[in-house]
């Protein structure tokens, strides 16, 4: 294993060749110049989230201290410990593990800034790296190159262990952060950056470093010592992008890392009493958020016995940082603020990396005592080259992407992000956050959110005309509100604008057409002052046109050619729409407008023209499907819960009737390409027998119970009543529908509770 796969040119441990066997092999199989990797943008990343939340704390990797090694007394000599290792690995690799790893224990356990402590907030620590990649990456590292021998690492890990065990969760993290990005990448940045030491850094010892890293995060092949570790989330992003000048990336990114779980808040933000039972599903509801990979938040053994958590005080609400980082703590238990923060420390543990993907999660610490929440991919954001994003499947670089084509909207990300925290009471209100008319009674009965980017956008003067694709509204759409906002420099620096809003739609054209005919419907005309305010979204309640122009307005037809541009007059200006003009509409699904039901998850499906455009490849696709569908069967049948699918011993008795898990993957059932959020959910499932005769417990009917009892007494004339979900709960889902992004909450999603029936 030593030195596997090292390039092994010159020696990694110059110097040291000629002294015993153990350096004979380092030095053969170490590639020369090995100096310091990474680079990858760490710090640069770090800074980003410190700027986006002031909750958030990002302790930085103490490299200073390495550069000034102070002897026992500060005036003694200062010594440059990284640049020594550097120059002679063999000689002080092992003595910088342990300096770097006693370092980056110290800065683990400090305590956290004051500004985290006060009592609003919720506080997330981020570190640099941390002593699991001392462990797991670097030292490793330098054992698996010869620069540390087999008894330096015995030596090493002996004490790391102990030492982790001493102090336990107090150096325990709730979240990875990988960021990734290629060798080739982190070699770019180096050198950028330019740091005296590490100036020898080579290629070779960059790819090593990276192995070492999807090892440990990705493949999940590195040998860990310590529980918790093993389940701990990891969100993996693209690094490789150039975050530093954009601000779309930075979105992006950030995002990805506080996109909260589905029902956080609804898990966090109750105000009844809660019991294990109640817990446990909502953690299952966190762990919604979490797709692809089975587990998450679960109940640790030694919480299971207590049966009862605290009231809601004992529950800190987070807001976006929760999503990757809740700790549920029980106030009576804690003496100190600091006790109680959400401690969501990352281990920025990822540094140098090829193309990126996600996988996400988190642990919950309960005044020491902890739930895991191990994770999945979220999704990775490639940035297009014509400013956009598209999202990919996050395993991108191993697989196939799974990409819409079209921009991520993040005004509805964000909006679902809001949405989903302040879901307080799982009920159909849609929080108002990202609204400037939030005040607006109304969108606490709205069901639906619709985000609808411009067809287009023109400037004549004053006069502006922006064109939706307004067919995705229906007539049975009762809508709450509705916005336009603009978010272009120009338009905010007019002093008044007059602007005229149209439906159109394109016409179904022959299959060579170039133009097709356009019906343009003018919906109406208003007035505004775009410079007022000093948000750079500018927001216009456009509700009563909307509707005005849905129920009773008589539409002027305008009908175009599709080639209008070409009389265009002079001093007309076009301007970008993606994610710059927009039309939010929040609306409740009324039959009393169009006589219709809520449409069914089923119908959103049928009409959904992505599903439609699933269906309608040919044969061999169909064969394909088919058989990647039973493929996908299989996983959704091993994630489905391990204690509802062990087979029976005989004469054992079965399971008495509860809910179980039943993870459903969207992508495993070929609805990844529409729905953006969630990817992956726990719709639980009820499984077992129902006893005879049934108890109160199982909440059975009456006749259930009469079921029941006849079964007791003439056993071969009925079956026992059937164990079925009693309560469901909604879901609220982010897909594509039509050309736009909807945010919609689907009833009867999520099994409650079971009983029998
Ligand atoms: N996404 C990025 N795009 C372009 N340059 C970057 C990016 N991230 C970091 N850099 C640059 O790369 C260099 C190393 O970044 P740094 O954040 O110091 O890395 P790390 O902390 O991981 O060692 C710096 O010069 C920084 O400006
Ligand atoms: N041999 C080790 N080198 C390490 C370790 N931790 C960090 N480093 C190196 C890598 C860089 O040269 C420098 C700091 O890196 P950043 O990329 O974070 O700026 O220190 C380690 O544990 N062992």
């Amino acid at each position: 294993m030593k030195g596997e796969g090292i390039p092994c040119g010159r020696s990694l441990c110059g110097g040291r060749d000629a002294v015993g066997s153990q350096q004979d092999s380092c030095s053969k199989q170490r590639s020369a110049g090995f100096r310091k990797p990474t680079a990858v943008g760490k710090s640069t990343f770090a800074r980003l989230l410190q700027s986006e939340n002031e909750d958030w704390e990002v302790v930085q990797e103490p490299v200073s201290k390495w550069q000034n090694v102070e002897g026992a007394s500060s005036q003694q000599t200062v010594n440059n410990l990284l640049q020594m290792m550097y120059q002679d690995p063999q000689r002080w690799s092992y003595t910088f593990q342990t300096f770097s790893c006693m370092s980056r224990m110290r800065t683990q356990l400090q305590p956290p800034a004051p500004r985290l402590l006060r009592p609003q907030g919720t506080p997330v620590q981020v570190f640099e790296r941390s002593v699991y990649s001392d462990r797991y990456v670097f030292a490793l590292n330098m054992f698996e190159l010869g620069c540390i021998s087999p008894t330096e690492w015995a030596v090493y890990q002996g004490w790391h262990s102990f030492l982790l065990e001493q102090f336990g969760p107090r150096l325990q993290l709730e979240g990875i952060i990988y960021l990734r990005a290629s060798p080739e990448r982190c070699m770019d940045r180096l050198r950028k950056r330019g740091r005296d030491e590490e100036k020898g850094v080579e290629l070779a010892y960059l790819e090593k470093l990276h192995t070492q890293h999807e090892n440990w995060l990705v493949h999940r092949s590195t040998e860990l010592h310590f529980e918790h570790l093993k389940q701990l989330p990891v969100l993996v992003l693209d690094a490789s992008v150039e975050f530093e000048q954009d601000v779309g990336v930075q979105e992006a990114l950030i995002t990805q890392v506080t996109l909260p779980p589905a029902h956080l808040s609804y898990a966090l933000g109750t105000s009844k009493p809660y019991g294990r039972e109640v817990i446990k599903g909502q953690l299952s509801a966190i762990n919604a958020w979490t797709p692809r990979h089975p587990c998450c938040f679960t109940l640790s053994p030694d919480r299971e016995g207590e049966g009862r958590y605290s009231t809601v005080s004992g529950f800190v609400t987070v807001n976006v940082t929760a999503a990757l980082f809740a700790r549920i703590e029980k106030k009576t238990r804690t003496s100190s603020r600091m006790e109680s923060f959400i401690r969501a420390a990352f281990l920025f543990a990822a540094l140098f990396f090829s193309t990126g993907s996600a996988r996400s999660s988190q642990q919950i610490t309960h005044s020491g005592k902890t739930v895991k929440l191990s994770g999945t991919p979220l999704q990775a954001s490639h940035h297009q080259p014509g400013g956009g994003h598209v999202i990919s499947d996050p395993s991108f670089g191993f697989k196939s992407s799974a990409y819409h084509p079209s921009r991520y909207p993040m005004y509805m990300m964000q909006l679902y992000r809001t949405f989903k925290t302040g879901d307080a009471a799982r009920t159909k209100a849609v929080s108002p956050v990202w609204s400037q008319s939030a005040d607006n009674p109304a969108l606490h009965d709205s069901d639906s959110v619709l985000s609808l980017i411009a067809k287009s956008c023109h400037q004549i003067g004053e006069r502006w005309t922006v064109t939706f694709d307004m067919s995705s509204i229906s007539a049975s759409d009762d809508i709450q509100l509705s916005e336009l906002r603009f978010r272009l420099p120009a338009f905010s620096s007019s002093e008044q604008a007059t602007i005229d809003i149209f439906h159109s739609r394109k016409q179904p054209c022959g299959p060579r057409s170039q133009t097709c005919p356009e019906e343009r419907l003018f919906l109406g005309s208003f007035r505004g002052v775009p410079g007022s305010g000093s948000s750079s979204w500018k927001v216009f309640n456009v509700t009563a046109l909307l509707k005005f122009w849905l129920h009773q307005g008589e539409p002027r037809v305008d009908v175009g050619s599709g080639e209008e541009d070409t009389d265009a007059p002079s001093g007309r200006v076009e301007h970008p729409t993606t994610d710059r003009v927009m039309m939010v509409v929040f609306s409740k699904h009324s039959p009393s407008w169009g006589g219709q039901h809520t449409p069914t998850l089923i119908q959103t499906v049928e009409q959904s023209k992505y599903a439609v455009k699933d269906r309608a490849v040919g044969d061999a696709g169909q064969n394909r499907r088919h058989k990647r569908n039973r493929k996908d069967r299989d996983r959704v049948r091993e994630a489905v819960g391990a204690a509802a699918t062990a087979p029976q011993v005989e004469g054992e008795q079965k399971p008495l009737c509860r809910k179980v898990d039943m993870w459903v993957d969207f992508d495993h059932i070929g609805w990844n390409e529409w729905i953006v959020y969630p990817k992956r959910y726990n719709a639980f499932r009820c499984a077992g027998d129902c006893p005879t005769p049934v108890d109160e417990s199982f909440r059975p009917t009456n006749h259930a119970y009469m079921q029941s009892l006849l079964k007791l007494f003439h056993p071969d004339r009925v079956s026992c009543p059937s164990c079925v979900p009693t309560r469901l709960s909604s879901l609220s889902m982010l897909y594509y529908e039509s050309d736009g992004v909807v945010l919609r909450h689907h009833e009867d999603m999520i099994v409650e509770e079971c009983g029998c029936h």
